[in-house]
């Protein structure tokens, strides 16, 4: 029995088959967390959006019965002090199969670990995948925006990001760089008595079942490239690994063929007959290339610190983070969120961009294969920002738009259906 869920009592669970394929019923139960800080704000709008773009779309044959389901703030206070991710949490988005949460609260320096990142680690949601695309009208530093279309998948579960790391001063540091000095022979920790120490642990299984998915995807959308982006060059084993298995793995699993004698390599997409590049980029390079010459990456693969800075720096070129969506998926789990955070100083206020909640909806009902609601949503967020009737961050960026607020943008959508 759930402590604190209410499972609705209507609706079915969407279940996953044998061959990892999902059974939708007509009426499945869905669990959302509505997260901390602007979650209060966009959370209920994406529900309002996604009921009416369904409704619409399937005139009462198809329904989302919503679960709501606790982290964060709102779980301390209904299961008490301490209790930032329930059990019961946990185990409602790996039973129920497809889930959408809001953005949760990670402090800087002490207090818990993230939750975010706890929730990926427990359900083993080994790929973020944040698709960033442009939508005519929306403002952008860039001058030609639209040529910035790029699927980042972003491994999720390791990394720098796994936060294995110990405060300085602390035994454990201590402890362990006494262990590099001495067993490892390491020289070079300049400051050992005041070092904080992290560890990155990037392993073949990890790389190469993140790389596999990007390719797959590659191939069902027919996409001109793959890219890995990694700072290879300076930590030669962990990123430079995840660069040398990427594309072995290109070559062993998919066939790709050495350009020129390599790394570079390239496929016939199976499906399609279009060769499928896969290249690599080092990160820093990327990072200025994504600006000058976006139009020559199409899917991105890369580790998991790389991608939280890529998402956000090229979300930025085609809007920001306010309409950036996003999954988090296992073999057989997805968890959709926004890409941004809290933004607590707009917590509360019904001002913020509801449209990367919204869109990582669209992206949940596009994996449910309710296609025709998601493409209602995306067809009505165009004409919503053609309307200029949009959120701060886009009325502060574009002429004559008019400002409207949170759940004022959401009914502007549905206005538009
Ligand atoms: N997946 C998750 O749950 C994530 C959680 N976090 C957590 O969120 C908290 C706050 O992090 P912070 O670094 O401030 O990053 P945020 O993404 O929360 O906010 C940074 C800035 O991005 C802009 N922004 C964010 N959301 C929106 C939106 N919906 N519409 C329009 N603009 C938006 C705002 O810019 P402006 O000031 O220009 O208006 C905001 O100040 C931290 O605890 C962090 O750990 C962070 C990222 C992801
Ligand atoms: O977990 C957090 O608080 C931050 C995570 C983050 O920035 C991201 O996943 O993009
Ligand atoms: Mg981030």
């Amino acid at each position: 029995m759930p402590q604190h869920i209410q499972v609705p009592p209507q609706g079915q669970k969407i279940t996953v088959r044998d061959d990892l394929s999902l059974q939708v019923p007509d009426e499945p139960i869905v669990p959302y967390i509505e997260g901390d800080g602007v979650g209060v704000d966009v959370t209920p709008v994406m529900l309002k959006v996604v009921d009416a773009a369904v409704a619409k779309a399937y005139g009462g044959r198809r329904k989302i019965h919503w679960m709501e389901v606790y982290a964060g703030e709102k779980a301390v206070k209904l299961y008490g002090p301490g209790v930032w991710l329930p059990d019961e949490t946990v185990a409602a988005l790996r039973d129920y199969a497809v889930s959408i949460k809001g953005p949760l609260t990670t402090p800087v320096g002490g207090g818990f670990r993230s939750l975010n990142v706890t929730l990926r680690q427990a359900l083993d949601l080994y790929v973020c995948l944040r698709p960033v695309r442009y939508f005519k009208g929306v403002p952008s530093p860039l001058k030609e925006p639209h040529k910035t279309n790029m699927a980042i998948f972003r491994e999720n579960s390791e990394d720098i990001y796994a936060g294995i790391e110990y405060e300085a001063r602390s035994d454990k540091a201590r402890k362990l760089i006494r262990f590099l000095q001495e067993e490892m022979g390491v020289t070079t920790i300049r400051f050992p008595e005041t070092s904080a120490i992290g560890v990155k642990p990037v392993s073949i299984e990890g790389t190469e079942r993140l790389v596999r998915q990007a390719i797959q995807y590659a191939i069902d959308h027919d996409k001109p490239s793959v890219t890995l982006v990694h700072k290879g060059n300076i930590m030669k084993f962990t990123e430079g690994g995840f660069r040398e298995w990427g594309y072995a793995l290109a070559q062993r699993e998919f066939g790709a063929q050495p350009i020129d004698g390599g790394p570079w390599c390239r496929l016939p997409n199976p499906k399609t007959g279009r060769d499928i590049v896969i290249k690599d980029v080092i990160a820093d390079a990327f990072l200025q290339q994504i600006l000058l010459r976006p139009a020559e990456y199409a899917v991105v693969a890369t580790l998991n610190l790389n991608g939280d800075y890529i998402s956000d720096a090229v979300a930025a070129q085609v809007g920001g983070i306010g309409i950036a969506p996003g999954a988090n998926m296992s073999d057989s789990v997805a968890c959709f969120e926004a890409t941004h955070g809290t933004a607590p100083k707009y917590a509360g206020k019904d001002y913020v961009n509801p449209g990367s909640s919204i869109l990582s909806a669209e992206m949940m009902l596009r994996h449910m294969g309710w296609k025709e609601a998601a493409d209602l949503i995306i067809a009505s967020m165009e004409l919503a920002i053609q309307s200029k009737k949009v959120t701060y961050d886009f009325a502060r960026l574009m002429d004559g738009a008019m400002q409207v607020s949170c759940s004022g943008f959401g009914e502007v959508m549905i206005e538009h259906m």
